[in-house]
């Protein structure tokens, strides 16, 4: 593939040079931000929490066992805004490859810099924070960075009508803001039909056993009519379990807060801790928010601390009945030790709450 020169201009005024393949004309841009995560570019491009983002991969090569028919994505298209690494493989040598890494970008338009020294952007990020920034090939580009924090990107990736999954005993509402595909697949381990919902449908009233609040993108704030429903749910004591964004929402539909972490967690080898279970885990992340404990009503409490920084890694009401992780259970890609998660919900759906 012939390469052409391309910039990576960030909101502080720093530059970084690269390549980008010839076929690339528009500029994108997003927040950026970047992942620690050794493998697993297919599931973590595709995860639609990454919507609006420029992501940098801090491990140095991408492509190297190519492009799957789609069984390991997170949804059906790449949600990044970008991609940013150090090299690119395009000759990959893998049984399940179907398609180059940069085949794949090309034929998702998604605007790739390579040749970056992704270490020394990743400490400019750690140093300032998360900034926007633009992938561009025109060298005189004078970026406009005004709107590219506020959109409200669960609104895009949410789906636009209700689908049942699955044919089980215990009836689940998948309130979708974004879901990776790998929390469904969990899920249908169990003996559930799944209800996926849109992130404004009101399933408030309806008859179910148990309710999976997904991930999504962007700012947890934004999601008012998310957290309206979900607050009327909580009133019903039937069990309520969150991943990620989830989480926030069951904090701000709880009177509690959020807040934007500095540049956020992003990787396969965040280390969390059980309280109750007094053991740590190795987690898969990808989130910018978190949720602030001094704001927790008193009958709730942590149940998971984020042991690099401490932060709020997890919450529950003291009944149990309602649980959140900001961490993500369903891994993919990453390390499935939290999958208990998925069997404790299950077990308290069997349970009954309050039937
Ligand atoms: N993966 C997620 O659900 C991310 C949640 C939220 N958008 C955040 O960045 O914190």
């Amino acid at each position: 593939m012939q390469m052409q020169k391309a910039y990576l201009k960030l909101a502080n005024g720093r530059i970084f040079e690269g390549l980008a393949p010839d076929w690339q004309t528009d500029s994108s841009y997003g927040e950026v931000v970047f992942n620690t995560g050794m493998t697993g570019y297919e599931e973590t491009l595709t995860d639609p929490s990454y919507s609006g983002q420029i992501l940098t991969f801090t491990f140095p090569i991408l492509g190297n066992y190519g492009v799957s028919a789609g069984k390991r994505w997170e949804s059906e298209k790449i949600h990044a805004k970008g991609v940013i690494c150090e090299t690119v493989f395009d000759e990959p040598a893998h049984h399940s490859q179907r398609q180059t890494f940069l085949s794949w970008l090309k034929q998702n338009n998604i605007p790739l810099i390579c040749g970056v020294d992704t270490r020394e952007l990743t400490k400019v990020i750690r140093e300032y924070g998360v900034l926007s920034g633009v992938i561009t090939t025109k060298a005189d580009l004078e970026p406009d960075f005004s709107d590219s924090m506020t959109h409200d990107w669960v609104k895009e990736v949410s789906p636009k009508e209700v689908q049942t999954i699955g044919n089980g005993k215990y009836k689940v509402i998948l309130v979708d803001c974004g879901a990776k595909e790998n929390i469904i697949r969990c899920l249908l381990n169990f003996d559930i039909t799944l209800k996926r919902v849109p992130f404004d449908y009101d399933y408030s009233n309806e008859d179910y056993d148990g309710v999976m609040l997904s991930n999504g993108p962007g700012d947890p704030k934004l999601c008012n009519q998310t957290v309206a429903v979900l607050a009327k749910a909580m009133t019903r004591n039937k069990p309520i379990f969150g991943i990620c964004l989830g989480s926030q929402l069951m904090a701000l539909a709880i009177g509690a807060n959020t807040y934007k972490l500095k540049y956020g967690h992003r990787g396969h080898n965040q280390p969390c801790i059980d309280l109750k279970r007094d053991r740590c885990y190795l987690t898969s992340q990808n989130h910018s928010y978190a949720v602030d404990d001094k704001t927790l009503p008193s009958d709730w409490e942590v149940t998971f601390r984020h042991l690099n920084d401490n932060t709020v890694a997890g919450i529950a009401h003291t009944s149990g009945m309602y649980s959140a992780v900001q961490f993500h259970p369903e891994a993919s890609s990453g390390p499935q030790d939290t999958f208990y998660l998925f069997e404790q919900f299950f077990n308290q759906i069997q349970a009954g709450g309050s039937k």
